[in-house]
């Protein structure tokens, strides 16, 4: 997973104020916000597409948003809202972007590769690389999502809503799926406190199904830091927190490859 950091000795990002310091750190910072994203999650007004609700007790009818969508270097922030969000995911965000004004937590951006969250990447503009959590064209049938990061409580949140494209079970998101994301958010919030990692092991249990067009929240903490050893924990649950989804571990290893 990917998130929206930008690590190495290349150009500082633009913007300041949407700039994300990734655990003290000044090699890693964040790609300039409004957008976010790690390594394989990957990152206006558009028409609502098939997000109705497709059952009772289903989603939320999606609504027309009336943002447009936020380009850095031309590249479009993926995490900013659409018209396939539903009104919970863009409550959700609403809710996030409040707690983002004291300073505490910073929205992470998210384009669809990796190296445009690497702002002076020589390749940037010469790969067709596409980030795992970002390779869909069409807003809403993949995985719609934004991050946050509270470097305090080294905890990243991910607000998401997955698309009728990433079906197991009849109706219901794919395992691997909801393991993506899990491994997404809390390897954004590992790469925010410590700098780049891979990911070693990922122990995850399943307490529910995911309704394909619903939205969860992914609720990660870094919990503890030993040497290059980054052990983390997560929750998904619904938007409501209502029902817990997963819960899940994850070792996360720093590396100087990234
Ligand atoms: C930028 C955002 C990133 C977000 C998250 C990334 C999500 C991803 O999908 S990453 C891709 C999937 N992961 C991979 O491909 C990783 C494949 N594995 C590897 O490359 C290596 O095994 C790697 C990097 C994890 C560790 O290798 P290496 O750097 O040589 O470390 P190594 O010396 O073996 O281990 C370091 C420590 O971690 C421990 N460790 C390593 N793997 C594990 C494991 N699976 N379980 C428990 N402990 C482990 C070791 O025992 C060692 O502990 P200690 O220091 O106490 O002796």
């Amino acid at each position: 997973m990917y998130v929206g950091v930008t690590w190495g000795t290349r150009a500082p990002a633009k913007s300041t104020s949407d700039r994300l310091s990734a655990g003290g750190n000044d090699r890693h910072t964040s790609a300039a916000m409004l957008s976010i994203c790690a390594r394989h999650t990957r990152g206006g007004i558009y028409l609502c597409n098939y997000l109705t609700t497709q059952r009772a007790g289903g989603p939320a009818p999606c609504h027309v948003s009336t943002s447009q969508p936020s380009l850095s270097k031309g590249h479009r922030d993926y995490s900013l809202p659409n018209a396939s969000w539903s009104q919970n995911l863009q409550d959700l965000y609403n809710k996030y972007q409040e707690l983002t004004k004291n300073g505490d937590w910073k929205r992470l951006p998210s384009y669809n590769t990796s190296v445009h969250h690497r702002e002076g990447d020589p390749m940037d503009g010469e790969r067709e690389n596409r980030l795992f959590t970002r390779n869909l064209d069409k807003d809403g049938v993949g995985l719609e999502y934004c991050m946050f990061y509270n470097k305090a409580e080294k905890r990243m949140v991910c607000i998401f809503q997955p698309g009728p494209y990433l079906e197991g079970p009849p109706g219901f998101l794919h395992g691997g799926c909801t393991a993506t994301m899990i491994d997404s958010t809390a390897g954004g919030g590992a790469v925010c406190t410590v700098g780049p990692v891979f990911t070693a092991n990922l122990n995850i249990d399943y307490r529910n199904p995911i309704l394909l067009g619903s939205t969860a929240i992914a609720d990660s903490t870094v919990e503890k830091v030993d040497g290059r050893k980054v052990y983390t924990r997560c929750t998904v649950r619904g938007h409501d927190d209502k029902v817990v989804y997963a819960e899940a571990t994850g070792l996360f290893i720093k590396s100087s490859n990234l």
